[in-house]
Formats: structure tokens, C-alpha cells, sequence
């Protein structure tokens, strides 16, 4: 179905998946902000700035004008949620054809309007199909090929299979869904779990709290992710409890590394500057606060973590009150 594809982002994520759907497609452009970064991967291979050791196929190229993504079949969004608005407003305003399928692969949701990633493309791009995908997908491991599954939510069933086609390979095994809500919800609020799990391991809490931690951030995830438009189903799939799992337990993640550090006593600033990538569970622990607050949501646990970010409230404290609060049953 697809010959070529456009990776809006040279970050950890889209080379990660230039790794894989290069061996799949004739060409592959990776379209990036530095011209040097783009520059050594069209004469190396291989990304200088992120998964720098990840061999490139000779098919993926790299470049910085967006334009470009128009002469390609498919283009992949992997940079963060933050900058997605500003990019389809640049590549809607320089065209794409109608018939170009158009991959959210970026985990949060907007902060003032809440909406989700797919929702922001699909307006820059009425016409266009959009789908999304999402999963226990850390780039450090698919750029080493150690095996993963992913899930890619998709209304058009043609799409679905292509996309499914695209994402298969001996380790790398794709599922489809149309409940696109509920996909992204799960990446997106599972972020700030993972802030919250590496919090818990900085304090120094064993295997038990964080466990507790983990069980209890599924409950609340499905409950948002329902009051927000997601299928409850969906929660326990790839998207949801899969991708909570490897984030809250992974050392590669880096919102579990944002948390580590707020809980061994870094500031915030120190803790995400110290990272030099990306960290979705810190903005999107203020727009995804805000979405619970509009819907009217109990979640005790996003909102420990906005006040350790966001209130100054110290994660020892924090910590205390989310165990002092009023008893309830476990399901309810
Ligand atoms: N890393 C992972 O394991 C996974 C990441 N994701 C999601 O993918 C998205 C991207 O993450 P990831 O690749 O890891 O992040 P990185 O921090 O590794 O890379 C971010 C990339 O986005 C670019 N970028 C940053 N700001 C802007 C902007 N304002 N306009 C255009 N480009 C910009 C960066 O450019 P520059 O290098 O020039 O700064 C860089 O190429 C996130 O939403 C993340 O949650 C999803 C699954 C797995
Ligand atoms: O979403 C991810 C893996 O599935 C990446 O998580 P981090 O952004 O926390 O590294």
C-alpha cells in the first residue's frame, strides 16, 4: 500500500521507526530542524544526536523543508505534542494531497483545549485519513530490535490493514482498533504515571508501593479515559496497561527519569533539563489536570503529582496524603 514515507521529527522516536518501516519502503525522509544532524545521517546512517549506535537503512534520508513531506505516501508525526498545532499549521499551509495518510505516533494532549493529537491534524487536514499509533514502545529497544507490539487505531479499515502491514516484521507485531480516544488517552496519561512510579523509586519505596502505585494508576486511568471518550476495554490493551507497565518500570523512560530525580530532591528545571529529550508527563501533567478538573473526574493521583510539579508540594508529603485519604472500596 505505502512506497515512501515523511517522519516529521529526527528525535529518539522517529529514528527509532525510520529503523524499522526503512527496511519496508522504498524511500524514507526523516525531516528535521538541524541541517548538520540531517547532513550525517544521509553520509552515516545513523542520527548523531539520538540512538546514535541505531544503523539507518539506505533508504532513510534526511532533510529540514517540510514541504517535502507532500511527495511522500505517508507521514509519520513524532515530535512532541507541543509543536504539533505550529506543524500542521506550517505543512497545511504548504499542501498535501488529499490522499496522503497522515500517522500520529506523539503521546499527549494539547494543554488549553485538551483535544488529542489526531483531533489537531485531522482539522489542519479535513480531508486527509488519520490514524495513530501507540504502545509499550520504547525507541531504545525497537532500535535494537528487540521485540514489541503496538496498536493502530484507525477508522478506515483499508488504512488499518496497510498501516498493520507496514508495522509488521519479525520483531515488531502490530494490532488494529478503532478506538482512536482511548488509544491516545492511554499514551497520554500513562506519562504521568511513569513521573509518578520514578517519584515513588527516588523516595525510595519498595517493590510493593510501587506496585499499589501502578494497580491504582490503572483504575484512574480508565476511569479518565472514559469520562474523556475512551472504550474501557482499550485501557487494558497495548495503549492503555501495556504501554503503563513498560514506562513505570522501564529505566529508558524519561518520565520515570523526570520523577526519579523530584524524588531524590532535583527541582523540576534540574530534572528535565538534565534529560536533553523530551518528557510528555510534564506538560501534559498540567493539560491532562485540567481535563480531569473540566469532566469532573476523581483523580487522586494525577493531582498528587500536578502538586509535586506544579504547587511545590514536597513527594514525601504528596505521598502521605494520597495513603491518608478517606478509605473506599477498590472498586466503585
Ligand atoms: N522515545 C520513545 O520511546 C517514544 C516516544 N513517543 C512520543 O514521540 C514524541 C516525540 O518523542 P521523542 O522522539 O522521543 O522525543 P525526542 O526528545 O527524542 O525528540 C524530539 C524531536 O522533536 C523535535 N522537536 C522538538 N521541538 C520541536 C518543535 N517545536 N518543532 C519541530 N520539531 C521539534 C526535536 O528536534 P531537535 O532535535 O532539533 O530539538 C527532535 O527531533 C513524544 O510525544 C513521545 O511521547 C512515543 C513512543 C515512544
Ligand atoms: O512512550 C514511551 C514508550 O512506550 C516512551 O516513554 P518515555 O517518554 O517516558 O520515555
Amino acid at each position: 500500500m505505502f512506497k515512501s514515507a515523511a517522519i516529521l521529527g529526527t528525535g529518539s522516536f522517529g529514528t527509532a521507526l525510520a529503523h524499522i518501516i526503512g527496511r519496508q519502503l522504498d524511500s524514507v525522509a526523516m525531516i528535521g530542524r538541524d541541517p548538520d544532524v540531517a547532513a550525517t545521517i544521509n553520509r552515516d546512517h545513523r542520527n548523531p544526536r539520538y540512538l546514535s549506535s541505531a544503523s539507518l537503512p539506505e533508504s532513510v534520508t534526511a532533510g529540514t523543508e517540510l514541504a517535502s513531506a507532500a511527495e511522500h505516501d505517508l507521514v509519520l508525526f513524532c515530535i512532541p505534542t507541543s509543536a504539533t498545532r505550529g506543524t500542521v499549521e506550517k505543512l497545511a499551509s504548504l499542501g498535501l494531497p488529499k490522499e496522503t495518510a497522515l500517522l500520529s505516533c506523539a503521546k499527549g494532549i494539547e494543554r488549553g483545549t485538551g483535544e488529542r493529537m489526531s483531533s489537531i491534524i485531522q482539522q489542519g487536514f479535513p480531508d486527509n485519513p488519520v490514524a495513530v499509533l501507540s504502545g509499550p514502545n520504547h525507541a531504545e529497544e525497537i532500535a535494537t530490535d528487540l521485540a514489541t507490539c503496538a496498536v493502530i487505531g484507525c477508522r478506515d479499515e483499508e488504512l488499518a490493514c496497510g498501516l498493520q502491514q507496514l508495522f509488521t516484521a519479525s520483531h515488531f507485531r502490530s494490532y488494529t482498533s478503532d478506538d482512536i480516544a482511548g488509544i491516545e488517552l492511554g499514551g497520554a496519561i500513562k506519562n504521568i504515571y511513569a513521573i509518578a512510579a520514578g517519584i515513588a523509586a527516588g523516595l525510595g519505596l519498595g517493590d510493593n508501593a510501587i506496585a499499589a502505585l501502578v494497580t491504582r494508576a490503572l483504575a484512574e486511568m480508565t476511569r479518565l479515559g472514559v469520562q474523556l471518550g475512551g472504550r474501557v476495554e482499550t485501557f487494558s490493551g497495548l495503549s492503555g496497561v501495556g504501554d503503563l507497565i513498560a514506562t513505570c518500570f522501564s529505566p529508558h523512560s524519561r518520565n520515570h527519569r523526570v520523577g526519579n530525580a523530584l524524588g531524590e530532591g532535583k527541582t523540576l528545571e534540574d530534572a528535565v533539563n538534565s534529560l536533553g529529550m523530551v518528557a510528555e508527563g510534564v506538560p501534559n501533567t498540567q493539560s491532562i489536570y485540567e481535563a480531569a478538573r473540566a469532566a469532573g473526574a476523581r483523580t487522586p493521583i494525577i493531582d498528587a503529582v500536578y502538586a509535586i510539579l506544579y504547587e511545590d508540594m514536597p513527594a514525601a508529603r504528596a505521598l502521605s496524603e494520597l495513603l491518608n485519604r478517606d478509605p473506599r472500596p477498590e472498586t466503585d
